[in-house]
């Protein structure tokens, strides 16, 4: 198949470290970033203050087609913005990814979502974070990473996350919620989290951050001078 230039594809289940390395490779590259997970749960924080019923697919088309939504970027850090607002902070409780994943398993939502998606394509090069980037949002992309680890270890992660912005939280809740969300990601019919063919898998179990980053640095010199 063609090889398109410039976009690099990061798939991953929850807490694998994508938006880590995504943010950190945008840095370096000075590439753009897709945060494609901040769509889905913008469009569910949306779809929750509408009150739509989320077993109702054909409620949620309108919203995901008019969704606006947009990026800013702020402090080498990404503030995501629905009408005006910024949510950045709103999106990410459990509630919404929750929410996220469910309407994220309808077909007509994802594909209402692509033309979107495939928008942040713009030179010098994008860095795109999600879970069907590499398989059928970008599956021209030069290089595909898929960065997984532990169920335990990323639930960990989250904990000190949560626990570092102040929330009382309870590791076993998080493992289950995590594992429920991984599951349904994993076996929906459509897009479901699994490495494209030609992707690199990483796992980062027992990697600090800034390691991935190098073995991602590394392995993409084979397709790029920096
Ligand atoms: N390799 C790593 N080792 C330890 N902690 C990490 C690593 N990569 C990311 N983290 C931390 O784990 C948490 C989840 O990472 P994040 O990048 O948000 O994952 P994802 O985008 O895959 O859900 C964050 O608090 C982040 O700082
Ligand atoms: N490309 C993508 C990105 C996210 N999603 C969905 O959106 C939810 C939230 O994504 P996220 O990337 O923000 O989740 P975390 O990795 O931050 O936990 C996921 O659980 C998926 O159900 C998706 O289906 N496809």
């Amino acid at each position: 198949m063609k090889k398109v230039n410039q976009v690099l594809t990061v798939d991953g289940p929850s807490g694998a470290g994508k938006g880590t390395l995504c943010q950190a490779l945008a840095d370096y590259l000075g590439w753009h970033l897709l945060d494609s997970g901040a769509i889905y749960r913008v469009l569910a924080l949306a779809a929750l203050r509408h009150q739509i019923d989320f077993s109702m697919e054909a409620d949620l088309i309108p919203l995901a087609i008019h969704l606006d939504v947009s990026f800013q970027s702020q402090n080498r850090c990404l503030r995501v913005i629905l009408d005006k607002e910024d949510v950045s902070d709103k999106i990410r409780t459990e509630l919404v990814a929750h929410s996220a994943s469910q309407l994220a398993s309808f077909p007509k939502v994802r594909e209402a979502l692509l033309k979107r998606q495939r928008a942040f394509q713009k030179a010098p090069g994008l860095i795109a974070d999600g879970r069907d980037m590499g398989t059928l949002v970008f599956p021209d992309a030069f290089i595909k990473i898929f960065l997984h680890a532990s169920p335990q270890e990323r639930a960990r992660r989250r904990m000190i996350e949560l626990q570092k912005k102040g929330f009382n939280v309870n590791f076993s809740s998080i493992l289950s919620k995590m594992n429920d969300r991984d599951d349904r990601d994993a076996t929906r019919q459509i897009a479901p989290l699994l490495p494209a063919s030609d992707a690199l898998i990483i796992d980062s179990t027992h990697m600090p951050a800034q390691e991935v980053v190098e073995q991602v640095l590394e392995h993409a010199k084979k397709w790029l001078t920096f």
